[in-house]
């Protein structure tokens, strides 16, 4: 992975929230712009449409893969069939092979109160 810009949040297609709330989905494939993370690191996570927060993840790890090498695994992993997970990478990634799935769990749900 090269030098980019480190990511201090992440957004997601409001249409996954409820998937990632409910830990059917675990993992995110990414392109390279938005592959610098780190295991152990908290983000916070918003919606791509309104920029809402809606939950921090934590990172678990950040691995490599190839759009021509996802399997049924990564798509469980998505909550979605294999086809599915194909389309919506085609959809917002057209053309690109190399890919980076980040593995999370949901760690706070609830924005912090002063009070
Ligand atoms: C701006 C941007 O790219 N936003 C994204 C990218 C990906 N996702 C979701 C869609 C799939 O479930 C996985 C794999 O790309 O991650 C997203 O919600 N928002």
């Amino acid at each position: 992975m090269g030098g980019g810009h480190l990511l201090t949040k992440i957004t997601f297609f409001e249409r996954f929230e409820q998937d990632i709330l409910s830990g059917a989905k675990t993992i995110t494939l990414r392109d390279e712009a938005e592959s610098h993370v780190f295991a152990g690191q908290i983000l916070p996570v918003s919606t791509f449409e309104a920029d809402r927060w809606f939950c921090d993840i934590k990172v678990i790890e950040v691995v490599p893969v190839l759009f021509s090498a996802l399997t049924e695994q990564h798509a469980a992993q998505e909550n979605m069939t294999l086809p599915e997970l194909r389309r919506v990478i085609q959809e917002i990634y057209p053309g690109l092979e190399q890919l980076f799935q980040i593995r999370f769990c949901v760690v706070n749900t609830r924005a912090h109160s002063i009070n």
